[in-house]
């Protein structure tokens, strides 16, 4: 068979592993398989469970609808799961021995947190609990034949709306239990502060330990959760952290001797590293554990005998699984997990471990989406799906490749990764597009990604970077943009579009540049302060900080961590930050993108800079993605194609190689 490059169909024929969950004794792994369907252009997830030998590897659960939040019981005999079948959500219990599946209830909408009692004889979760808000004015009777306009939203919060769920209805998340003999559910918080899914048993089963901001008008302040212990029996909540930052992912030590959790103190920095702590059951004498790794810790779960903590953190563009003692020395077990998205290659992944201390992980690579793979207690590591075999057996693939350049700002090291395009070959000169991650606390790393591979296949080098502000090089790393935003990260970014020019291979009258959310942000800043693109493509940015900070999904957030004061407080600052300060610079040709119900980075951001670049006379094209809240790309997967190809035609139209009759890259998918 013709090895070819990726096409745009091939997004709908590739699949990846999540969440995958080690049975008790380690035999066996249940993992969520996600897949795009042409028919309804919708991610599915379907939980299948394979041998820890690569055995008897099927789909668990086939049916109607689709399954996921797969959870072993502490004996592994069952499996509990959650089924969304036509707008509705059930939690079922699988048992093993039988194959036979049973519904324990139907669960409400925003359920989240899935976990057994220790004893296996409950499940607990968290579900969204409606309260009432604050009345519209009093309006003249009305009877049911009236056919009445809706009435007025009326709004006390400051966060009322969140990108990705819309507005938000009144009522908190709350914690339920269900018995397995049967039986209703049992609400166990039942208050304005409510609880939230970032929740585990106590040892014992008594108790749950939650994480929740429970301070009255907590929407409003800077976000600080703190642990919380609610007694089952008695529905007493005892709080059980009081520093200022954030406590959360509460971890009780088998035993019930020791609690780890993770958090940090809040310093008012655009970053800060999330710590591991360990303390006692009630949090006295917290320690932190990974105080000198230098780096955000996430994921935390012990050792069956408590020796252990194992968790994940991102290091230079990948993220490892780690494991570390009660003393913090830390061993690395695996590296380049994997997340399970198409889009951007942003880091991430994720892992469970077993009473024997295997370990199952979702890991992949810059041509391989992700696998489930297994790692024995001594370090031996067997993969055991290739879900992608078939597809990339056709795809012209090469590895990223890993570059570094001194920054021309300072001479610090940056590191970034080029994907070539099928064919390339390093004597020629060949276009090249520069893609910026956001965040702009993030990274980007060598995992898989439709969007930018599409780019390569169509004929660009495209390289990707991680400038300063990217987060997994440390605290130092990621706060020399803090209040510095955009700053000397366009430094970083023209030092690599300058190393790859040094190669030899790249046409510099063909470079382009795009980025989405913090990385439309730093697009916009380069086409303000420089002409050397031939065309932008801005993605979902921050044009104005004034009306952002304002204006976006976290009004509480932003002016608090990333800038010294409110915007009416210093608005030379906000002003001389903004893009749109630089607008009247830019000669660029440059499309605008965003989605049409994006809440972080909200449309007018996009709009107003589409405007002024208008009525400059510069080139400009608005693309607005109907429905789509900030993820474009992995929220329907036609939205990545749709995403792309906008970006490409743009790019096509004004190629100078393309105006003057010469060489133009090949369109992704024709
Ligand atoms: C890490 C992170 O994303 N932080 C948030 C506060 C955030 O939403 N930032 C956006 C402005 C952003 O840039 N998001 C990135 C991840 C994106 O690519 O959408």
């Amino acid at each position: 068979q013709a090895i070819r490059p990726l096409s745009q169909e091939d997004v709908f024929r590739l699949e990846a592993a999540a969440d995958p969950q080690i049975a008790p004794d380690g035999g066996m792994v249940a993992y969520v398989r996600r897949s795009n369907d042409i028919a309804t252009d919708r991610t599915r997830s379907e939980i299948w469970i394979v041998g820890a030998d690569g055995s008897g590897h099927r789909q668990l659960l086939p049916g109607e609808g689709e399954t996921g939040s797969p959870r072993w019981s502490p004996d592994g005999a069952q499996l509990a799961y959650v089924r969304t079948h036509d707008e509705t959500t059930t939690l079922e219990v699988l048992t093993l021995a039988d194959g036979a599946s049973r519904t324990l209830t139907t669960l409400p909408a925003g359920q989240s947190g899935l976990a057994w009692s220790p004893d296996g004889t409950q499940l607990a979760w968290a579900a969204f609990r409606p309260a009432a808000g604050p009345a519209a004015a009093d309006l003249p009777e009305r009877t049911e034949d009236m056919d009445w306009a809706a009435g007025a939203q009326v709004e006390e919060r400051l966060s009322f709306r969140f990108d990705g769920a819309g507005e938000l209805p009144m009522g908190r998340q709350q914690l339920f239990v269900i018995d397995l003999a049967g039986g209703e559910p049992r609400q166990l918080t039942d208050d304005e502060a409510g609880a939230g899914g970032d929740f585990a048993w106590s040892a014992d089963g008594r108790a749950l330990y939650f994480s929740a901001d429970r301070r009255p008008d907590n929407g409003a302040l800077a976000p600080d959760s703190e642990l919380h212990r609610i007694d089952l029996a008695t529905g007493e909540i005892e709080t059980l952290t009081g520093r200022t930052g954030p406590d959360t992912t509460p971890r009780p030590s088998p035993d019930g001797t020791q609690l780890a959790w993770l958090g940090y103190d809040d310093h008012r920095m655009g970053y800060h590293n999330v710590e591991l702590y360990v303390a006692g059951p009630d949090g006295t004498g917290p320690r932190s554990v990974t105080a000198e790794l230098d780096r955000s810790v996430s994921a935390p779960q012990w050792s069956a005998d408590g020796r252990m903590i194992y968790f994940l953190y991102d290091d230079s563009g990948q993220t490892r699984l780690a494991r570390t003692n009660l003393e913090g020395h830390i061993e690395i077990g695996l590296d380049d997990l994997t997340p399970p998205t198409f889009g951007r290659p942003y880091t991430g992944g994720s892992f469970s471990v077993s009473m024997n201390g295997h370990v199952a992980a979702t890991v992949g690579s810059s041509i391989r989406p992700p696998d489930v793979i297994l790692m024995s207690p001594l370090g031996d590591t067997r993969v055991l799906t290739s879900l992608n075999e078939d597809v990339l057996a056709e795809i012209d693939l090469a590895p990223a490749e890993e570059i570094h350049w001194a920054s021309p700002h300072d001479g610090l090291d940056i590191e970034g990764w080029v994907l070539y395009p099928p064919g390339f070959d390093p004597a020629r000169e060949w276009p090249m597009i520069l893609e910026i991650h956001g965040g702009p606390f993030s990274a980007y790393g060598p995992t898989f990604s439709a969007e930018l591979r599409l780019m390569a296949a169509a004929g660009y080098v495209v390289v990707y970077t991680n400038p300063r502000g990217s987060t997994s090089y440390g605290y130092d790393f990621a706060n020399l943009i803090h209040h510095d935003y955009p700053g000397h990260d366009y430094d970083d970014l023209m030092g690599a579009v300058d190393h790859m020019i040094g190669r030899g291979f790249i046409d510099e009258d063909r470079l382009f540049v795009t980025g989405g959310s913090g990385g439309g942000v730093l697009t916009a800043w380069i086409i303000g302060n420089t002409d050397r693109f031939a065309a932008a493509a801005v993605v979902k940015p921050v044009i104005n900080w004034t009306s952002f900070v304002l204006y976006s999904d976290l009004p509480q957030f932003f002016y608090r961590y990333w800038f010294a004061s409110a915007p009416w407080e210093d608005p030379e600052e906000y002003w001389r930050r903004s893009p749109l300060s630089l607008v009247g610079n830019v000669e660029t040709p440059t499309l605008m993108m965003v989605g049409g119900a994006d809440l972080r980075t909200p449309r007018a951001e996009t709009e107003q800079y589409y405007s002024a670049l208008h009525l400059n006379g510069v080139p400009t094209r608005l693309v607005v993605i109907p429905d789509s809240y900030h993820g474009i790309s992995n929220s329907r997967p036609s939205r990545l194609l749709t995403k792309v190809a906008e970006i490409l035609r743009w790019f096509e139209e004004y190629d100078p190689a393309a105006q003057a009759g010469g060489s133009e890259p090949e369109a992704a998918n024709d």
